[in-house]
């Protein structure tokens, strides 16, 4: 029996799935004002009269809340979430697993009705305990005709993934069973079927999940490959979510203590430093947010692929390696030079990393003009190139294309740092298995390279493992080190707050200063899913597929 993970047991899950519901608070709801000691939210020793203190504790404390400021409102009203209001009340259902006949389908439904769909089904009057299996005989309410003997599961809103009444049937995934149990559920009236990803944005929309674990659980559903299983769960478990509350927390303190200055500063009720401080907390910021951005590639190649090329003079053996890396025979290898004139892709998994495979011309000069085409293809690929793959024919390193090669494109990768450059290179020398044993190894003044022989299959470990290595660093670890950013989205935001940041000057306009503040802050909050997305949510829902 299948546990579905869409269920919420408890509500800290372990996965993560609950985020409090960014709320709107009246100030006068705030728990800061049953009891102004919990949190005290800035040095303020030197304060001379009351207000400023409410109102920075006001603003502090509800970054996102609707306030009502003493004087000259400066504080934004935004509204906390960009969701639409779940579906009107309809009651949806959908087969959540997969299409086809399987051992065990499973059945939702979410919405006020689902307790009554499941006493129905069940022709019971009482409802089965909450988050418990139960076997229940399931009967088509039109006919009373059994239609199956399932395990039902009764999950009462709120602590359901959608946050609505949802109920599981694990029915016998025989397609009749399916079908028979979605046609029973669609006779119940106020249910209909859900359309694709609408679980997951109720769930959204109730503040199960933010926008960015919406994208994490699209990225889990979607996975292929280990290092996507793993960042994707990463980013479910709300890591990048998490980031950006703590970076707009800190903008939001920011331009609270901006703010009191500029209403407070010139009667002097403020203490010295409340800007210096600030200003620290800003440029700190600005660091971390531009370390992000300097890793921002990787978290997209991990999660679309990374771009791993294949050059190398004519007939080094390149279409035999990548025909060997994805064990099936995309390229023809023959001992003509110049056989391959198109580039050919094909994804891989390497080492558990997603790669798009390219297989091109090999590079030489003087050549007819198909060929020529074929290799300025080549060419135009290898600039596209997150890892190339340098390949020479160990056996024939003295020849002119060899030596053309290694002098232009090894050397000019080679030479530029790792930090102006995002290209990574291996180089690896073919057919060793032409070496006399005996016989002097390749050249001495060779940059690092492996020997491989594609013919034996000898040195293809040591490649596999110095593959894992670069796509590692191409791609970034998604076990360790700070969440990636995953999406362009992402990116955008991130650099947006940044950009906003450069305009934060409070020596020359404080004004400006607190503005550029709300536009770093506002990138943040839509980064999450606050204020504003509603256009980007379509985008993001249509990843899903109907029953998510
Ligand atoms: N002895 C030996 N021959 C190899 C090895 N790898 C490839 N070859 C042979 O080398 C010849 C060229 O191989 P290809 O894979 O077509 O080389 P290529 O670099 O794709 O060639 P072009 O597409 O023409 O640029 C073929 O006859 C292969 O069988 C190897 O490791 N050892
Ligand atoms: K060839
Ligand atoms: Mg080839």
């Amino acid at each position: 029996i299948v546990h579905s993970p869409s269920a919420e047991p408890t509500s800290g899950s372990p996965s993560g799935l609950t985020v409090p519901n960014p709320v709107t608070l009246r100030p006068s709801e705030h728990p800061i004002y049953a009891s102004p000691s919990r949190r005290p939210p800035l040095h303020l020793g030197h304060l001379a009269i009351i207000k400023p203190l409410v109102y920075l504790t006001l603003r502090l404390s509800l970054p996102d809340a609707l306030i009502r400021l003493p004087s000259g409102s400066r504080l934004c009203t935004r509204r906390s979430s960009g969701a639409a209001a779940p579906g009107s009340g309809a009651t949806i259902f959908a087969l959540s697993s997969g299409q086809g006949r399987c051992g065990i389908a499973v059945i939702r439904t979410s919405g006020p009705s689902s307790g009554h769909a499941l006493r129905i089904l069940t022709a019971a009057g009482d409802l089965p305990p909450a988050r418990h299996a139960s076997l229940r005989l399931l009967s088509d309410p039109r006919s009373g005709e059994p239609l199956d003997r399932a395990l039902v599961l009764w999950f009462p809103g709120p602590r359901s993934f959608t946050g609505e009444d949802c109920v599981e049937f694990h029915v016998h995934g025989g397609p009749a069973v399916v079908s028979g149990v979605l046609q029973a559920l669609g006779s119940v009236p106020g249910l209909r079927p859900a359309e694709a990803g609408e679980f997951t944005r109720r769930a959204f929309a109730n503040g199960k999940l933010n926008l960015t674990e919406v994208e994490g659980l699209a990225d889990l559903i979607h996975a292929e490959t280990e290092a996507q299983r793993r960042q994707a769960l990463r980013q479910l478990d709300g890591e990048l979510g998490h980031l950006c509350r703590g970076w707009a927390e800190t903008l939001t303190k920011a331009l609270a203590h901006v703010e009191a200055y500029i209403d407070f500063g010139e009667d002097d009720n403020l203490e010295e430093g409340v800007l210096e401080q600030a200003d620290i907390e800003v440029r700190a910021l600005e660091v971390a947010l531009g370390a992000h951005l300097r890793d921002a590639r990787r978290g997209q190649r991990l999660r679309s692929g990374a771009h791993v090329v294949v050059t190398g003079p004519p007939n080094a053996g390149k279409s035999s390696l990548v025909n060997l890396l994805s064990r099936k025979p995309v390229s023809i290898v023959s001992p003509e030079p110049g056989t391959t004139r198109d580039v050919l892709e094909t994804p891989v998994d390497l080492a558990g990393f997603p790669v798009l495979l390219s297989d091109t011309a090999g590079l030489r000069e003087g050549v007819g003009p198909v060929e020529q085409e074929g290799v300025r293809r080549a060419r135009e690929r290898l600039e596209q190139a997150d890892l190339i793959l340098a390949m020479l024919d160990a056996s024939d390193l003295a020849s002119p294309s060899s030596c053309n090669f290694l002098a232009t494109v090894v050397a000019s990768v080679g030479a530029r740092s790792p930090s102006d450059s995002s290209q990574r290179l291996l180089l690896v020398l073919n057919k060793s298995d032409l070496l006399s044993p005996e016989g002097p190894g390749p050249r001495p003044d060779l940059p690092p390279h492996l020997l491989l022989s594609c013919l034996t299959g000898e040195g293809l470990d040591g490649l596999l493992e110095a593959l894992r290595k670069e796509l590692a660093a191409v791609c970034g670890d998604p076990s360790t080190g700070s969440p990636l950013l995953t999406r362009a989205r992402h990116q955008h935001h991130l650099q947006g707050c940044l950009d906003a940041l450069s305009h934060y000057k409070p020596s020359k306009d404080l004004a400006l200063a607190a503005e550029a503040l709300r536009v770093a802050r506002g990138h943040l909050t839509r980064l999450t899913g606050g204020g504003g997305t509603e256009e980007i949510l379509d985008i993001i829902f249509r990843d899903f597929c109907v029953g998510k």
